[in-house]
C-alpha cells in the first residue's frame, strides 16, 4: 500500500486548527471519585466534550481512568470517540504503549486499527527504538498517528530522560517522519509520527521544535501542572501550526463539575494560546 505523504492525523488536526483558529487539545480523565456513580461520570464526560469542542482541535482521552472502570469504562470510551467523531474533533487516545515486539503489534492493533481504534496513540519508546516499529506501520496504513514520548511534564522525568535521552529519541522521530514526507518537505509538513514533550519544559522548546521539523508536537501540562500558554510559542511553527497544548483537569474540573466553567476555561487557553503566537 503507499504510504500517505501527510498523516491523515496530521492533517484533520492541522486543518481544525486553522479553521477554528486553535492550538488547544482537551484531555478526559474523568476521576471515578468526582462523580456518584458511573453513570453520573459518563454524562458529565460527554458534556463536558460536546460543550467544549468548538474550542478544540482534538481530544485526548486518558486509556487509564476508562480502563479502571471496567466494561462500562471501554463502553464509554467507545462513546467518547463516537461523539468525537460526530462534532469533527480528531481523538488522540493517552496509553504511553510500548513492549517487545510481538507485545507492541498487539497494541497497534488494539489502539491503532481494532475495534476500539482512536486516530493516534501516545507512545512509549523505552524498549527500544525498533520495538515502536508496529505503532508506526499501524499509523501509516490507516493515516493515524502516534506520539512519542521525548520529554514527559513531570519533574520525575530527568531519572530517566537526563543526559541526552530526550534528545536521542527526538532524533529518532525525526528520522522516521523524514523517512515518509521526504528530506527536502518544507517546514509545515507533518508526518505519523509525533512527540510528547512538556509544557513545563518552556526553555527547551525551540530545541525540540528544530530537532523534530516535521513531528507534530503535544504539550501536556498546561493549566494543573503549572505550564502558561504564554511561555509556548517557540514549539509553534510560522502561521501557529505544529503543537497541541493540552489541558485535562484544566478543563474537565475547572470548577468541580460545572460544564460552563469547563467551557470557559477552554476558551480562554485558546485564546491565551493566540494571544502568545500574536495571532
Ligand atoms: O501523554 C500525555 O498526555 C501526558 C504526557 C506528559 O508528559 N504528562 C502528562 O501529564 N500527560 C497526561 O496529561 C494528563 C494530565 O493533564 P493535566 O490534568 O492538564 O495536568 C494526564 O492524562 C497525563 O497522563
Amino acid at each position: 500500500m503507499p504510504q500517505p505523504a501527510l498523516s491523515s492525523f496530521a492533517a484533520a488536526v492541522t486543518e481544525r486548527t486553522l479553521t477554528l483558529q486553535t492550538r488547544l487539545c482537551v484531555g478526559l480523565d474523568p476521576r471515578a471519585d468526582a462523580y456518584r456513580d458511573t453513570a453520573h461520570l459518563r454524562l458529565h464526560t460527554l458534556d463536558v466534550l460536546e460543550a467544549a469542542a468548538p474550542f478544540a482541535a482534538c481530544v485526548k482521552p486518558q486509556l487509564a481512568f476508562f480502563e479502571a472502570l471496567g466494561l462500562p469504562g471501554f463502553i464509554l470510551l467507545e462513546e467518547v470517540c463516537a461523539l468525537a467523531r460526530t462534532l469533527g474533533l480528531p481523538v488522540l487516545l493517552d496509553g504511553k504503549r510500548g513492549d517487545i515486539g510481538s507485545t507492541a503489534e498487539a497494541y497497534a492493533r488494539a489502539w491503532l486499527g481494532g475495534s476500539h481504534a482512536g486516530d493516534a496513540l501516545t507512545v512509549n519508546p523505552f524498549l527500544g527504538f525498533a520495538t515502536l516499529t508496529p505503532f508506526v506501520e499501524a499509523a501509516r496504513a490507516n493515516g493515524g498517528g502516534i506520539f512519542v514520548l521525548v520529554k514527559t511534564s513531570n519533574p520525575d522525568q530527568a531519572d530517566v530522560q537526563g543526559s541526552g535521552v530526550s534528545e536521542r529519541v527526538a532524533v529518532e522521530v525525526a528520522r522516521l517522519n523524514a523517512e515518509e514526507v521526504g528530506a527536502e518537505a518544507e517546514a509545515g509538513t507533518y508526518g505519523s509520527v509525533g512527540a510528547v514533550v512538556g509544557a513545563t519544559h518552556a526553555r527547551d522548546l525551540a530545541t525540540f521544535r528544530a530537532l523534530m521539523p516535521h513531528a507534530l508536537l503535544l504539550l501536556p501540562g498546561l493549566g494543573a501542572q503549572g505550564a502558561a500558554a504564554t511561555d509556548l510559542a517557540p514549539a509553534f511553527h510560522a502561521g501557529g501550526t505544529g503543537a497541541l497544548a493540552s489541558a485535562s483537569r484544566g478543563v474537565q474540573y475547572a470548577d468541580g463539575l460545572d460544564v460552563a466553567a469547563s467551557v470557559a476555561a477552554a476558551k480562554r487557553f485558546r485564546d491565551e494560546l493566540n494571544g502568545a503566537l500574536e495571532l
